[in-house]
């Protein structure tokens, strides 16, 4: 089955990872000095890639990963069957030894997320969930928080790349407020697809970032929907894969909650044509 394909495929890519993890990790940046990427992030999404494109053959398959799209390749959801793979998520983490770093895996068919699969490295966790056949952590069957009552949650955010100061400005100032609701505690991991295994296994109520990409939330996404979570816009609309933010969180009630707080900025659509990143 293509999923069990993804969770193999994900078991080599960690074996790329923790066999880097124990060598000299050659970094480099991409957008700014503090969005970073490895040899090892290249190495293992052409893995990943070269692993599928074996399976189905040249061709019958899109791809949209996060080092081929930093290297120019396009960033287009269509109605072909597409992976959107991040193959390191946290590489700040992988760099630095923090112990949170996932393989982010996702399959879409007509645009529609058919299934997710995120291997949390360190914690040896594989999350994966079908379509409308649940979500799971390890084979054992995952679920989302009952809570409803905001003051006994954990939020989890992240302050993501972008150092602009009025960036920085709206994302401390959302997360402050959202602090002084109060809430039990505000978290972030370092990536977004350990963050939205969080809220599936009802570690945390919810989780929203603006600035995250396709690759870093598609897996998440559909392991959060199948945990019984739900997915929105920042502004209470809904869920949009490819336009760089989104809350998942355990219900509505959260979830609008916690929209009421958050300051939007603008960030570049994932799809957008070049001259409008
Ligand atoms: O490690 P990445 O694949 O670059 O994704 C991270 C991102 O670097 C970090 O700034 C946060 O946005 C996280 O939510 C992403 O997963
Ligand atoms: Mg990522």
């Amino acid at each position: 089955m293509v999923g069990d394909l993804a969770e193999k495929t994900s078991v080599r890519a960690v074996l790329e990872i923790r066999k880097a993890g124990e060598s000299e990790i050659r970094v480099m940046t991409k957008s700014s000095t503090v969005d970073l990427v490895t040899k090892t992030d290249e190495r293992v999404e052409k893995i990943i890639i070269g692993s599928l494109i074996k399976e189905f053959g040249e061709g019958t398959h899109c791809f949209i990963g996060e080092e081929s799209v930093a290297k120019g390749e396009p960033c287009i959801l269509t109605d072909k069957p597409t992976w959107i793979i991040d193959p390191v998520d946290g590489t700040t983490n992988f760099v630095h030894g923090f112990p949170f770093v996932a393989v982010s895996i996702a399959f879409a068919v007509k645009k529609q997320l058919e299934f997710g699969v995120v291997y949390s490295c360190l914690e040896d966790k594989m999350y994966k969930a079908r379509r409308g056949k649940g979500a799971f952590c390890n084979d054992e069957p995952i679920q989302v928080s009952d809570v409803k009552d905001i003051n006994k949650s954990i939020i989890i955010s992240e302050h993501g790349t972008d150092r602009s100061p009025e960036k920085v400005k709206k994302i401390f100032s959302t997360m402050q407020k959202i602090l002084c609701i109060p809430v039990h505690g505000l978290r972030g991991s370092g990536t977004a697809a350990t963050n939205m295994c969080l809220v599936a296994t009802g570690a945390v109520e919810a989780f929203f970032e603006i600035g995250i990409h396709c690759w870093d939330i598609a897996a998440g996404a559909v392991i959060v929907q199948e945990a019984g979570g739900i997915l929105l816009d920042v502004d209470g609309g809904p869920f949009d894969l490819m336009s760089r933010r989104m809350v998942s969180a355990n219900n509505d009630v959260i979830a609008k909650r916690i929209i009421k707080e958050i300051e939007i900025f603008p960030a570049a659509r994932d799809d957008a044509t070049p001259e409008k990143k």
